[in-house]
């Protein structure tokens, strides 16, 4: 897992796009971002191996933690359990930024789960269209600028239409960067006229949501991704985030392009299962999920573990 210095090491001057400029440190999301998945041993959430990861993770080149994101398995988690959770990687690992996943269908209990983290110390909040719903792009936009109305930190809009069954439309996603709140976009849309439209208006940071869309994302312009991938083979990911915000593409690219056998791996099962399988194999914590999740199988983890191995004795 170590990274020699020819391949990840920098010197100061090659590291100097970090952050974005003109933008405040309390909105700035860019960079790599780890949607920590949730470790389950005997149906319980496994803090010893939560904190483990947390603190592995703090030493890498990261922007921070999203906790209870779809990869965390928040929708299998009671509300104790996601606050214990968020306490836990706080515990340990105090410096690094967090933002929260929240999502829901009820927009009352939802403004009022976002109320409640007003002492939560959180750098943002996650925030998905409504669940199951599909209303118009009115009623989306209402319920995000109702619910960013109730943050009381920055919002990220997390654009996944295949989870929650509703499209955000490119002028809606342009009206919503108009929110004072509303900072940035995890982008799942799977539309790519829309990414490079958010990314041409400029208000609104865009941030991969793909572990795939990484390179094309940043490349045209975004700042940086929360990905699943981002648990492991850390320092080369950030590194191709850097080098390509710095326009540096060949060099990125002979980072990023031995990273996508893995990266595809990691989404032949519904994630979190393959990622968690294979942080499992490495001796990180126990594999278990929570049904209706079901495992990635040996075939699957034993080629991850090979993949992973290979880059990592590579670097
Ligand atoms: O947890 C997340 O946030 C992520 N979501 C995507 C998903 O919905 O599976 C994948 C991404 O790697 C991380």
């Amino acid at each position: 897992m170590s990274s020699s210095p020819s391949l990840l090491s920098t010197d100061p001057a090659s590291d100097a796009v970090r952050t974005s400029p003109n933008v405040s440190p309390s909105r700035d999301f860019s960079g790599l971002w780890v949607p920590l998945v949730t470790p389950f041993r005997d149906g319980a959430v496994d803090h010893a191996a939560l904190s483990a990861l947390a603190l592995r993770l703090a030493a890498e080149p990261i922007a921070g933690f999203v906790v209870c994101g779809s990869t965390g398995e928040a929708a299998s988690l009671g509300d104790a359990e996601q606050q214990a959770v968020l306490a836990t990687i706080a515990g340990v690992a105090p410096g690094v930024r967090r933002v929260l996943g929240i999502s829901g269908y009820h927009l009352g209990d939802t403004a009022k789960r976002l109320r409640a983290l007003v002492d939560a110390e959180l750098a943002g909040v996650l925030l998905p269209a409504p669940l199951y719903i599909r209303p118009s792009q009115a009623g989306l936009l209402d319920w995000f600028q109702q619910l960013a109305d109730a943050s009381p930190v920055p919002v990220l809009v997390y654009d996944i239409p295949y989870r929650t069954g509703s499209t955000l439309a490119r002028d809606t996603l342009l009206a919503l960067a108009a929110h004072p709140r509303i900072v940035g976009i995890k982008d799942c849309g799977g539309d790519f006229g829309k990414t490079r439209a958010l990314i041409a208006d400029g208000r609104l940071q865009v941030l991969a949501g793909e572990d795939a869309q990484i390179f094309p994302t940043v490349a045209e312009g975004g700042c940086g991704a929360i990905a699943a991938c981002a648990h492991v083979q850390t320092a080369r990911l950030a590194r191709v985030i850097t080098l390509l915000r710095q326009g540096r593409l060949l060099e990125a690219r002979a980072l990023w392009q031995p990273l996508l056998p893995l990266i595809e791996g990691l989404f032949e099962a519904p994630n979190p299962a393959p990622i968690k399988a294979l942080l499992s194999g490495r001796g990180e914590m126990a594999g278990e999920l929570r049904a209706p999740m079901t495992d990635a199988g040996a075939a699957l983890t034993a080629r991850l573990l090979a993949l992973d191995a290979a880059l990592s004795s590579g670097d």
